[in-house]
């Protein structure tokens, strides 16, 4: 949470100290117990409590107060849940029940907020979006037929490190890699975006990811809503304005001529009727899941990636153990995605790093559609769900006591794979809502990682040891690392 975040907070204390003292909600008195959690302030509840890295408070919380635990965000009550049976209750047993989403107030400026996926609340058209999507989007053959092109981006980038590699330069490897996956994952959904350069969509983009992430206090204290405080609300209009021209002129192209990336196939469906409830895809649809893909993809693979060879960087043994298994399964060659099932250890890494570093510690949050009683306790209608999946990959039950070593052989004969049917693992959530991305965020991120690691040697700057790389997290709609990776390429083939 920002500092001009934490100061409003203060204020509203301060202001809101002539509430009575504690407020403790008579709802759903009678139909269950009450769940365990700290107690609410007034007004901004156990707001001043989440801090700078919220997994990590909610972390220390869960120890005191359980697996299933209550917090008041603001007027929202919240349920937390930290561990993979209570997990698997919520996100299985009664998934269709806390498959919602919450209304996120600076979204609502952009197609109302209704007219996406990722933030869309359940029903009749979020499941006719999700179903096209996942048909004709994320199936495996249209995964594959964008093969080629991710092959020719990763071999430009090889070569520009090679580059780098012989002038003996520093990479900042976070930029370099988020640059990538961004080339690679663009073209996908909007085809050859350099015709773009005009509306400087990596600007735009970066913001909408700022403003989807920004800890709003409007959303949890709706008065506050009508004083845009933070002056998100307008922030997003502006920006709204501008990514609809930008994608206009993006769909005009299309129809002009047909091309076979995400938009050109939601152009397929333009104006047809989606369900029997009269949802029709039209344009600003279009728009909207265009804009839910690039920002549910962008940061999520290039930070997972960042925090991969942080990690390798910072385990020498694991690095080489992980190129021995690149040169006995690839040999001299680049490595290709239909390799990727072949690499063992890579898999393990991957899987390792995810654990530790889920990049959505908390998922994208859920939102109850009627009351329930779980475990004898009532949980009412349009409560808030944190799972914390950063807490559960840190559970000693699960992972033994070496929980926050970075140990990819723990996966050794393991059966806990990232599907979302392991409630041990759910980086990727699971259920209704579980990411329609996964395949291809897995492949983008093993395609990569294999590549650098199988290509060069990495050596931090300035004489740094692996253990003084700094791991500090960012919160935001991802964790990020907090700076930059910076290392040395040293070429190896
Ligand atoms: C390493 C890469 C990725 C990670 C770790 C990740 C993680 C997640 C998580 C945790 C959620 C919320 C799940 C839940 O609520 O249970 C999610 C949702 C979503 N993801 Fe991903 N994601 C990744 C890559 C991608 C990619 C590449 C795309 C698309 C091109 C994508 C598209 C989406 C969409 C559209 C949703 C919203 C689904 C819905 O609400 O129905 N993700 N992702």
């Amino acid at each position: 949470m920002d500092p001009s975040v934490e100061t409003l907070l203060t204020v509203l204390v301060i202001f809101c100290s002539f509430y009575i003292l504690f407020y403790i909600s008579k709802q759903g008195k009678g139909k269950g117990k009450a769940l365990p959690g700290p107690r609410p302030l007034p007004i901004i509840g156990n707001l001043h409590m989440l801090g700078r890295l919220p997994h990590r408070s909610l972390y220390h919380l869960a120890k005191k107060h359980g697996p299933i635990m209550s917090i008041r965000l603001g007027s929202v009550p919240t349920v937390v849940v930290s561990s993979p049976p209570v997990a698997e209750m919520f996100l299985k047993t009664h998934d269709v029940v806390f498959a919602s989403r919450p209304k996120v107030q600076v979204l609502q400026s952009i197609y109302n907020g209704k007219k996406g996926i990722a933030f869309t609340e359940l029903g009749p058209y979020w499941r006719s979006v999700r179903k096209f999507c996942n048909q004709q989007l994320f199936n495996a053959s249209k995964i594959e037929s964008f093969a080629p092109s991710r092959k020719e981006v990763l071999a430009h980038f090889i070569e520009s490190l090679k580059e780098a590699a012989v002038a003996k330069e520093v990479v900042n490897i976070s930029k370099k890699v988020g640059d990538l996956n961004e080339k690679m994952t663009l073209k996908m959904i909007l085809g050859p975006v350099k015709k773009y350069e005009e509306f400087n969509l990596k600007d735009l983009i970066g913001e909408l990811t700022y403003l989807a992430g920004a800890f709003n206090l409007a959303d949890f204290v709706p008065f506050l809503g009508a004083f845009d405080l933070q002056g998100l609300k307008a922030r997003t209009r502006t920006l709204g304005e501008k990514l609809d021209k930008a994608l206009e002129m993006i769909i005009n192209d299309h129809q002009q001529q047909k091309q076979d990336d995400f938009v050109g196939m939601m152009l397929t469906e333009l104006n047809k009727q989606m369900n029997p409830d009269g949802d029709i895809m039209d344009r600003n649809s279009i728009k909207a899941i265009t804009i839910d893909m690039i920002v549910a993809s962008l940061d999520t693979s290039a930070a997972t990636l960042e925090w991969a060879l942080s990690e390798l960087i910072r385990h020498p043994s694991v690095m080489r153990k992980f190129q021995q298994e690149l040169e006995s399964v690839i040999g001299k060659r680049m490595v290709e995605e239909s390799d990727l099932p072949k690499l063992e250890y890579l898999d393990m890494v991957v899987r390792e790093t995810l654990r530790l570093h889920p990049i959505a510690p908390l998922l994208v949050p859920r939102e109850s559609m009627e009351d329930i009683v779980i475990d004898g306790c009532y949980i009412p209608k349009k409560s808030r769900v944190l799972v914390n999946v950063w807490t559960i990959g840190r559970d000693p039950n699960v992972w033994s006591s070496n929980v926050e070593e970075f140990f990819p052989e723990r996966f050794i004969n393991s059966n806990i794979e990232l599907h979302g049917h392991d409630f041990e693992l759910i980086p990727f959530g699971s259920g209704r809502r579980v990411c329609p991305g996964k395949k291809l965020g897995l492949i983008t991120v093993k395609l990569i990682l294999a590549q650098l690691v199988h290509c060069f040697d990495w050596e931090l700057p300035s004489g740094m040891s692996p253990n003084e790389l700094d791991m500090t997290e960012n919160f935001g709609t991802s964790v990020p690392r907090k700076t930059n990776l910076c290392a040395k390429p040293i070429y190896r083939m």
